[in-house]
């Protein structure tokens, strides 16, 4: 089952165009017949031509008339919007799951309608495949399953995952997504019901990366889970066992790393979602040896830069100023850690090495410092001294709304996974923040974990504060024609960058400055207008150009840092010889795009 490989680049060119003028490559197809209509990368429905039907066997398998894409596709958003007015008024969670399960019905039978819908739709559809709606799919997950999608290693595949592997049915696989289920969103271990969770973020890789869907996989692996409630729960579907620990544990994800890169030496693989533990343990474990990244740390990190230049920026400062920027960080996770070690480059690079940057660290205990006995490595080289803390009057410990209240913040920023941490009380300190545009990052997941409302910030913490969440809110009416503009800041702005960036180098590892040139080109995309309205992301409608620019800037960084070696039949000379002009038309001819490629059988 793979892609004709005649002349890629013209091929996947028209493709992506999709335009009527010109005709896609065909695809080489293995089956005949229902199979090809039961398989949903190859299905095309009711839209089959008569020709294409007597050619594989589906003559009298379907109602004679043929229907176009233009016309499925019209088909299929009247029952989503008939859908939509059929459950107004219902409970939102009933309203999303519905939503979520039309899409997935899509999903499963016509992959090309259904990613052209999601591209098309992508500011509409993202809160249902992605953050929030995944949540509580991954939640519900037992109840809802009908079909599996993508691989299950568990901890009892010991032994066995370098032939597991070759059970997928795909002959190349580019992108990979990957969790333990352990730190599902700010919703906990969910075992195996973490699922939802990598085949998200990989609806995410098709639909802004231009991932082809035939070439992803979203894998689980269950070790086990440390939830009572899924362990007591009889329709719970993964291991019911504790999770696995230490050595154990690790030598589960070293053979299926190992599995991985015996069949597939060019996929990249994205940790996704791994409690903070193994998060670091495992980025550190692998990341030299394969083109991997953990996107909690390092997409995360990346997204919430560019966020914090901007806010430098809205206040009509030069971007060096952030080395003077007071940041306040609530949450010392894999995601708070992975944002101030990356803040913490930036500093320096701008500063010099001796820079003292303000950064404030708070976990579940309050405000870290060194006077704190089991501080985790990671968080250490921003404990606070007692010189410092003595100068503003704070001590171990200190409580958030003390160090709001003593620091005043330009910069608050939440990723505790804690819904409403920042209230009524911690918001309204934020008035007299330093900062003429105090900003307020509440970037846990999903809505209900949200540090707090766009809603709250406005009200509380006043109309000229620049907000941003993890899960997107709808814009706060402030009265008088004035708008309080809603940013989401999500990884989900670069991780789809930095996967296509590194397969189209062909990528060794990912290294921190691929990273670092991701999050760069993502602050240079928004303009001085739009700082000033308070926007530090550009619209989700434009995620794929985002991505492309992004990917770009990663493959250069990877050509610079002499990691990239090459793609098919683009060998590391020609991309070093690249402008950077053909570097953007190289990855944008290489991202695939949904239309009806003719078929054509082979045995
Ligand atoms: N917007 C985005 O792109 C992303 C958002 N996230 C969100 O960030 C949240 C945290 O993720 P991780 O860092 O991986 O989790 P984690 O479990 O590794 O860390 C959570 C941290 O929050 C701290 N915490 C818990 N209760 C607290 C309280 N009351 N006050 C202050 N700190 C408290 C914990 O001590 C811990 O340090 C999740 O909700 C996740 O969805 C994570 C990655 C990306
Ligand atoms: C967005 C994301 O990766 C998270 O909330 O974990
Ligand atoms: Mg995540």
């Amino acid at each position: 089952m793979w892609r004709v490989a005649r002349s890629a680049a013209a091929s996947l060119r028209q493709s992506r165009r999709g335009l009527s003028t010109e005709i896609p490559g065909p695809c080489i197809v293995h089956k005949r017949g229902a199979d090809i209509l039961h398989d949903p990368w190859f299905n095309k429905d009711t839209g089959f031509p008569l020709t294409e039907r007597d050619r594989l066997g589906l003559r009298g398998l379907l109602p004679p008339r043929v229907i176009s894409f233009e016309h499925q596709y019209a088909r299929f958003m009247e029952s989503y919007r008939s859908l939509e007015k059929n459950t107004q008024g219902q409970h939102d969670n009933f309203v999303s799951l519905a939503k979520w399960r039309i899409l997935n019905r899509l999903h499963d039978r016509n992959e090309t309608l259904y990613y052209r819908v999601l591209i098309d739709n992508i500011k509409d559809f993202a809160p249902i495949i992605y953050t929030p709606t995944v949540g509580l799919v991954c939640q519900n997950y037992s109840g809802l399953f009908r079909r599996p999608r993508g691989m299950y290693f568990s901890a009892k595949d010991k032994g066995e995952m370098m032939s597991m592997i070759y059970n997928w049915p795909a002959q190349e696989v580019d992108m990979i997504v990957l969790t333990d289920g352990s730190r599902i969103l700010g919703l906990g271990d969910l075992g195996v019901q973490g699922i939802g969770i990598p085949i998200g973020k990989l609806d995410m890789y098709v639909a802004a990366a231009g991932i082809n869907p035939q070439r992803i996989l979203p894998v689980m692996l269950d070790v086990g889970t440390n939830n009572q409630k899924l362990l007591e729960d009889r329709l719970y579907l993964g291991l019911r066992q504790p999770r696995l620990e230490g050595e154990e544990y690790l030598s589960i994800v070293d053979e299926f790393m190992e599995a991985v890169h015996a069949r597939w030496p060019k996929a990249i693989v994205q940790f996704e979602d791994f409690q903070m533990k193994w998060a670091f343990e495992t980025l550190e474990r692998y990341r030299k040896r394969f083109c991997m990244f953990n996107d909690d740390i390092q997409g995360t990190a990346g997204v919430a830069l560019a966020g914090l230049l901007g806010t430098v920026r809205a206040q009509g400062r030069p971007l060096t100023d952030f080395a003077n920027q007071k940041i306040v960080v609530v949450g010392a996770g894999s995601a708070g850690l992975g944002v101030l070690k990356m803040a913490l480059q930036a500093v320096s690079r701008m500063a010099g090495p001796e820079a003292d940057p303000h950064f404030f660290l708070l976990d579940k205990n309050g405000l870290i410092t060194k006077e704190r006995e089991d501080t985790d490595p990671a968080a250490a080289p921003f404990a606070k001294t007692r010189a410092e803390t003595e100068e503003l009057g704070l001590s171990e410990g200190a409580s958030l709304i003390e160090v709001v209240k003593k620091v005043k913040p330009h910069v608050l920023l939440g990723l505790s996974g804690v819904g409403g941490i920042f209230n009524e009380e911690v918001l309204k300190a934020m008035r007299e923040s330093d900062s003429t545009k105090p900003a307020i990052f509440a970037m846990s997941n999903p809505t209900a974990n949200a540090e707090c409302t766009a809603f709250e910030a406005f009200k509380h913490a006043g109309e000229d504060i620049v907000f941003a969440s993890g899960s997107p809110f709808a814009d706060v009416n402030l009265g008088n024609g004035k708008i309080g503009h809603v940013n989401q800041a999500n990884n989900m702005y670069l991780f789809p960058g930095i996967g296509l960036g590194a397969l189209l180098s062909g990528a060794r590892i990912i290294t921190d400055g691929m990273l670092q040139a991701a999050a760069e080109c993502l602050a240079s995309y928004i303009t001085e207008e739009e700082i000033q309205r308070g926007v530090l992301y550009p619209s989700i409608d434009s995620i794929r150009d985002i991505t492309t620019e992004v990917g770009a800037a990663v493959l250069r960084a990877a050509v610079v840092e002499e990691v990239a070696e090459g793609h098919g039949d683009v060998g590391s000379r020609e991309l070093s010889h690249m402008s950077k002009e053909e570097t953007l038309q190289y990855v944008k001819d290489n991202m695939w795009y949904p239309v009806y490629s003719p078929l054509v059988h082979e045995k």
